[in-house]
């Protein structure tokens, strides 16, 4: 039996995959083997041994303390791109509420509870509604940071409304640049986007290189009367300066996913509660894939989506039995392991071996399952971190 413990709302849709012949899953588990989980911060919690694996059901890994988690061969997971659409989405009412008089124009409509008679309150909006007035998005400049699974989603919707996009992301995939439409232009670099955009929306992970992205410095750039928008994280921007900057009416309005204190009680501040991707679509996509993900690795040893390990996949090449094994990925380590099988007669079918940064990753069928005295003895080759047998 595997143990999933889960932590926040998982959907149903997700956590149903879950085979439960095979499967004990609850947010108050013993000794699980896997962790699925949303935003919820590992950085402060002990480890326990049996945790073999973590599938984070959303995009940003920034709550994981992934560096650590590897070192003690970990993998975890992400759900890339299954919550895009609805981040894409709210993005777009974010740059219609940056636009137009909507929210102050409601909520003055809202306030007018003393009225009763429905003709003047009539006259009364036609004589104030200039109070209100925007301006329209076809034809302004949409600037991108980050063109990954999100920012691509946004490119396109852009254009569609007839905006001019300028995208700027220095360590662009090239899956992603085939998936960029072709009119959206290339800035050389953050300050050249800021420059010349209207719109400035953000997209990349928390990482440090995108710690305070925006900050000071930067949004000297930026042009005057811009909007900024951050669904990514708090961390990317440098919300005194973004204070600053709106206070000396260079930045026009700030719209987030990520209220702070210093954001709050200000008109020219949009700040939602991180509901990105919280749309039931979403929810189900990210806890669908994570939990995929979870059992594939558990059971046959794939890794798919990770962003610590490389990505391997081997079918199962018959009834015998399935080694899995990650270590550090220095030389030699595969080939001492596969003496220790010849040495005790275990003979191999098929395998793979793939790298990824400082860690290695292997699956070995093999005709029969190896004694517990061989998995002692590869456990106890140097570099090796982890083996399993399944
Ligand atoms: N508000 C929410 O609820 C919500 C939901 C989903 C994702 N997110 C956040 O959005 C981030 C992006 O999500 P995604 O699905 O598009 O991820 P993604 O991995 O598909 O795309 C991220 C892109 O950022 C680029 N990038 C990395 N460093 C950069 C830099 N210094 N400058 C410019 N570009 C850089 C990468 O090359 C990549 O193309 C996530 O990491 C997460 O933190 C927030
Ligand atoms: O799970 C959530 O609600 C937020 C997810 C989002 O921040 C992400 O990085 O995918």
């Amino acid at each position: 039996m595997y143990k999933i413990k889960t932590y926040n709302k998982i959907s149903v849709k997700g956590l149903d995959r879950f085979d439960r012949s095979k499967y004990e899953v609850a947010s108050d588990i013993n000794s699980p083997d896997g962790y699925i989980l949303r935003s919820h911060k590992l950085h402060d919690e002990a480890l326990p041994e049996s945790v073999k694996a973590v599938a984070r059901a959303g995009a940003g890994t920034n709550n994981v303390p992934v560096a650590e988690y590897s070192k003690k061969g970990v993998v975890v997971f992400n759900a890339p791109g299954a919550n895009a659409n609805a981040v894409k989405e709210l993005v777009l009412s974010g740059m219609l509420l940056g636009s137009r008089g909507i929210i102050p124009g409601m909520n003055w409509a809202q306030s007018l509870t003393d009225m009763t008679d429905a003709a003047e309150m009539s006259a009364l909006m036609e004589k104030q509604k200039s109070n209100f007035a925007g301006s329209e998005l076809t034809g302004k400049t949409l600037g991108i940071v980050g063109l990954g699974a999100i920012g691509s989603l946004i490119a396109d919707t852009a254009l569609a409304l007839g905006m001019k996009v300028i995208g700027y992301d220095p360590a662009l995939s090239v899956e992603a640049a085939w998936r960029l439409p072709s009119q959206v232009a290339r800035a050389e670099n953050l300050q050249s986007l800021l420059a010349r955009c209207d719109y400035v929306t953000l997209h990349v992970p928390a990482i440090e290189a995108t710690h305070h992205l925006i900050n000071e410095e930067s949004l000297k750039s930026v042009k005057e009367g811009a909007v900024l928008l951050n669904f990514a994280r708090e961390a990317i921007v440098d919300a005194a300066a973004v204070v600053q900057s709106l206070d000396a009416k260079k930045l026009r309005m700030y719209i987030c996913d990520f209220p702070e204190p210093i954001l709050l009680g200000r008109d020219d501040v949009y700040a939602m509660p991180h509901i990105g991707a919280s749309t039931a679509e979403a929810e189900e996509n990210c806890a669908i894939m994570g939990a995929d993900q979870l059992m594939d690795y558990l059971e046959n040893g794939n890794i798919r989506n990770s962003v610590n390990f490389p990505a391997v996949q081997m079918e199962r090449s018959g009834p015998g039995a399935r080694i899995t094994f990650c270590n550090d990925n220095v030389s030699g380590v595969l080939g001492h392991v596969l003496s220790v099988l010849a040495d005790n007669s275990v003979n191999v079918v098929d395998m793979v071996n793939k790298s990824r940064g400082d860690i290695a990753y292997n699956i070995i069928d093999v005709e029969q399952a190896p004694a517990d005295d061989v998995v002692a003895a590869i456990k106890a080759v140097e570099h090796v971190i982890t083996v399993r047998v399944i």
